[in-house]
């Protein structure tokens, strides 16, 4: 099995094609899949009696939107999630989101430093494929607390702060110890060294993207040892 890796531009694509009228899909429904990814990887890799208190980070974009999917799930997984979301947008499919999660009543904070020292793991929800140029903020003293945190961090889709494509540049960002790839995973995943698992159980025939198997019922394959080559 050979992966194909996404250069920025076509992960938009295929993205905008899966929710075109040939594609069917929501936007909902991607979101769906992929915060069910991540909360499925979580549970493969952190036992929710070892590691219950999960902060998740969410970011301003879908990415963040992935976070707060993960965030309901893992709740009925029997994790103890927390939000930490500071650039909310009035968009109704997130207002609808943290409805979900208010109603299970997981808590929101403000105090990302405090919050850290009562957590076990970090889920990275900040940025995806669409993240370019400098970190800003408030997002530079986020991504600075992460660096600096001993606690694992699980990314969704890239490490953020990576550059899409080049990967850690300049060591500006942090290195996950799990990545959860949605659809395919992007370019600056050759750098990456740590567990890596694809989610999204999405069929992209136009690119020939040579998807593996996912196992069973299972949202997520295993890909840590799995090459890949650009697309
Ligand atoms: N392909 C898939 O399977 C799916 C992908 N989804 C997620 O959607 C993500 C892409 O979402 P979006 O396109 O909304 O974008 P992102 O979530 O990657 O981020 C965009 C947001 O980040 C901000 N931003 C970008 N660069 C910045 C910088 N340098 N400093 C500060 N802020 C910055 C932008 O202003 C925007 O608000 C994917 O990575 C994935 O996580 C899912 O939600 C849907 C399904
Ligand atoms: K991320």
């Amino acid at each position: 099995m050979t992966l194909k890796y996404l250069t920025q531009q076509l992960a938009k694509t295929i993205d905008e094609e899966l929710m075109s009228q040939a594609g069917g899909f929501s936007i909902d429904q991607l979101m769906e899949l992929a915060g069910l990814s991540v909360a499925q990887a979580i549970a493969k890799v952190y036992d929710n009696l070892k590691y219950p208190r999960v902060l998740i980070c969410c970011g301003p974009g879908n990415n963040g939107g992935d976070g707060l999917v993960a965030a309901r799930h893992l709740f009925h997984f029997g994790y103890k999630p927390n939000i930490f979301y500071p650039k909310q947008t009035k968009n109704e499919l997130y207002q609808r989101l943290i409805v979900q999660c208010d109603n299970l009543n997981i808590p929101f904070t403000n105090n990302l430093s405090n919050q850290l020292k009562q957590s076990d793991l970090v889920i990275d929800a900040i940025f995806g494929f669409s993240f370019s140029g400098e970190i800003r903020a408030p997002f530079d003293q986020v991504i600075q607390m992460l660096k600096e945190t001993k606690l694992p961090i699980a990314s969704i889709d890239i490490p953020s702060a990576w550059d899409v494509e080049k990967g850690n540049i300049n060591g500006r960002g942090f290195t996950p110890a799990i990545l959860i790839s949605l659809t395919s995973p992007k370019l600056c995943a050759k750098q990456y060294n740590g567990i890596h698992f694809l989610g999204g159980r999405n069929l992209e025939k136009k690119y020939d993207l040579q998807l593996p198997l996912y196992p069973g019922t299972d949202q997520v394959i295993d890909i840590t040892n799995v090459s890949g080559e650009k697309l």
